[in-house]
C-alpha cells in the first residue's frame, strides 16, 4: 500500500460490497488488484463492516468497506479498471441490487463532478446509504475534499436520525501486510 500521493494523481473513493462467496477475501483481492495498478495507489482503507441488504432484501448479508485511493487515471478509465476487477472475480449481473462477489462503486473523485450514461460523480445514492457512509467517513480526510455539497459525518448523522442503522464492524482493517500479501 503507498502513502503518498504525487501531483498528477488526484484522490478518489470507492465503496467496496460482497455478499457472496468469501466476501472478505475477495474484498483483499479487490483491493489488491487497484493496488498493483501502476496509476492507482491504495490510500487508506476503511474497517469491515457486515451490514443487512438494502434493496433487494431476500439476499445475504454483506460485507461493506471503503478505500481511499490517489489514482493518474481519468474517471471512465478508473471505473473501466474496477469493472475489470468485478469481473475477474465473478461479478454476474442478474438481479437489479442483487447478490454479488464483489461491487465496486467510484463515489467521488476530487474536482470532478460529471453526468453521463457510464458515469455519475459524486455517486447518485451515496448518501442515502449507512452502509456506505459509515466506512466512508473512515478514510475521508478531516477536511473533506469538496463536490458533495454536504460532509460525509453530516450526512451520516442526517440518516442517523431519520432511521437506525444496521451495520456491524466486523474488524479494523487490512494492515498493509494484508495488501501487500506478506
Ligand atoms: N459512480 C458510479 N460508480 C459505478 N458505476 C456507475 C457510477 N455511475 C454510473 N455507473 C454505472 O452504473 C452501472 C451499474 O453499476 P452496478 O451494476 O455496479 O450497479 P449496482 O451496484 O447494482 O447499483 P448502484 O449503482 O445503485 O450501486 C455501471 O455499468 C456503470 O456504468
Ligand atoms: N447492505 C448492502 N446492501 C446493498 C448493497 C451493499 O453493498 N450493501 N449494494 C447494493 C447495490 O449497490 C444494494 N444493496
Amino acid at each position: 500500500m503507498n502513502t503518498h500521493a504525487t501531483s498528477d494523481f488526484s484522490e478518489a473513493y470507492i465503496a467496496l460490497g460482497a455478499n457472496l462467496g468469501n466476501r472478505e477475501a475477495t474484498l483483499i483481492e479487490a483491493l489488491k488488484s487497484l493496488d498493483q495498478h501502476k496509476n492507482i495507489h491504495v490510500l487508506r482503507c476503511s474497517g469491515i463492516y457486515e451490514t443487512e441488504p438494502v434493496g433487494y432484501v431476500d439476499q445475504p448479508m454483506f460485507l461493506n468497506m471503503a478505500a481511499a485511493i490517489s489514482t493518474s487515471l481519468p474517471p471512465l478509465e478508473l471505473l473501466s479498471v474496477m469493472q475489470t476487477i468485478e469481473n475477474r472475480l465473478g461479478r454476474k449481473r442478474m438481479i437489479h441490487w442483487g447478490p454479488r462477489t464483489v461491487d465496486l462503486d467510484l463515489l467521488w473523485m476530487e474536482g470532478c463532478t460529471m453526468n453521463t450514461e457510464k458515469l455519475v460523480l459524486p455517486h447518485p445514492r451515496m448518501l442515502e446509504r449507512a452502509f456506505v457512509l459509515m466506512p466512508l467517513a473512515e478514510v475521508v480526510p478531516g477536511s473533506e475534499p469538496s463536490g458533495l455539497h454536504t460532509t460525509v459525518k453530516t450526512a451520516l448523522e442526517r440518516l442517523e436520525g431519520k432511521e437506525g442503522i444496521q451495520l456491524w464492524k466486523t474488524c479494523s482493517w487490512p494492515s498493509e501486510s494484508a495488501l501487500s500479501g506478506n
